[in-house]
């Protein structure tokens, strides 16, 4: 599915959030959005997903305005938002049900799904018996169950140690490769959205614009990112994370003098 952002604004009363976004996102890519706290990242992932109407502008999912939520659009959050009173199985099963598949087929789906994150053996667990990371597992398998057409990931693997959410990255792109959503992807993990993504759009503060957009290539990633080491700098360097001019030649003594 083809995700396009036409001159799209967002403006709470008085608070301008996002001005002019325009952006084309193809079938299959991925693109992750990064930018100070506030700058309107989950807002435009919440109108992609229906939850929030554009100000002025357009979100159009295969030319067709988004009007409403739709399974083919499918948000995951931070926190997991498992049942807490259903077991792993029963959560990722929960997702076909609503879309009226039997319960004995929705289940057998959901064992599959959670055999593809590695949760072989902990279907019957509740949410509070299992890791963090185990949770994010989980909710991947209920996010890709019903074959989404697009992807809205917000800060997916935010809240897990910097270990496990690599891990949890490798399951995504592994799933990402099966199913070939087109994702958005909220991160403010540099190196996730370095590892993840075919597209970094790095925005400015409130009311937020495109500083600057990042084609990465095509090569297969792991998680040593030093060939994207120059890339890096330039992003932490526009969120004014790292001084991006430190690595400029120093002045001569006899110049500086
Ligand atoms: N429903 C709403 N009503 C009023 N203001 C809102 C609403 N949703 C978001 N905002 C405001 O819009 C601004 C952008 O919020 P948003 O959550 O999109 O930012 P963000 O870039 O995702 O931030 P963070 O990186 O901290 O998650 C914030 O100032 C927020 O308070």
């Amino acid at each position: 599915m083809n995700l396009s952002f036409k001159q799209v604004e967002k403006h709470f009363g008085d608070l301008r959030v996002v001005e002019h976004f325009e952006r084309d996102i193809a079938p299959g890519e991925l693109v992750a959005l990064v930018g100070p706290s506030g700058c309107g990242k989950s807002t435009l992932l919440h109108m992609a997903a229906g939850l929030e109407k554009a100000s002025a502008g357009q979100v159009l999912v295969d030319g067709q305005p988004v009007r409403k939520p739709d399974p083919s659009r499918m948000l995951m959050f931070q926190e997991n938002a498992l049942y807490p009173w259903l077991t792993l199985v029963q959560n990722v099963a929960m997702a076909l049900e609503l879309q009226k598949v039997g319960r004995a087929e929705a289940q057998r789906q959901a064992r599959l799904w959670l055999d593809k994150v590695q949760l072989k053996g902990f279907e019957d667990y509740f949410p509070h018996q299992v890791s963090g990371g185990m949770r994010q597992r989980c909710a991947l398998a209920r996010a890709f169950i019903t074959h989404p057409e697009v992807l809205l990931l917000d800060e997916p693997f935010g809240a897990l140690d910097a270990l496990t959410r690599m891990t949890l990255q490798d399951a995504l792109r592994t799933l990402i490769r099966e199913t070939r959503p087109t994702v958005l992807l909220v991160t403010h993990d540099v190196d996730e959205a370095l590892f993840l993504a075919d597209r970094i759009l790095v925005f400015s503060a409130r009311p937020s614009r495109v500083l600057k957009e990042f084609h990465l290539s095509d090569t297969e990633k792991t998680h040593d990112l030093s060939n994207f080491s120059a890339m890096r700098r330039e992003i932490l360097g526009l969120l004014g994370i790292v001084d991006d001019t430190e690595h400029t030649p120093s002045i001569p003594e006899e110049l500086a003098a």
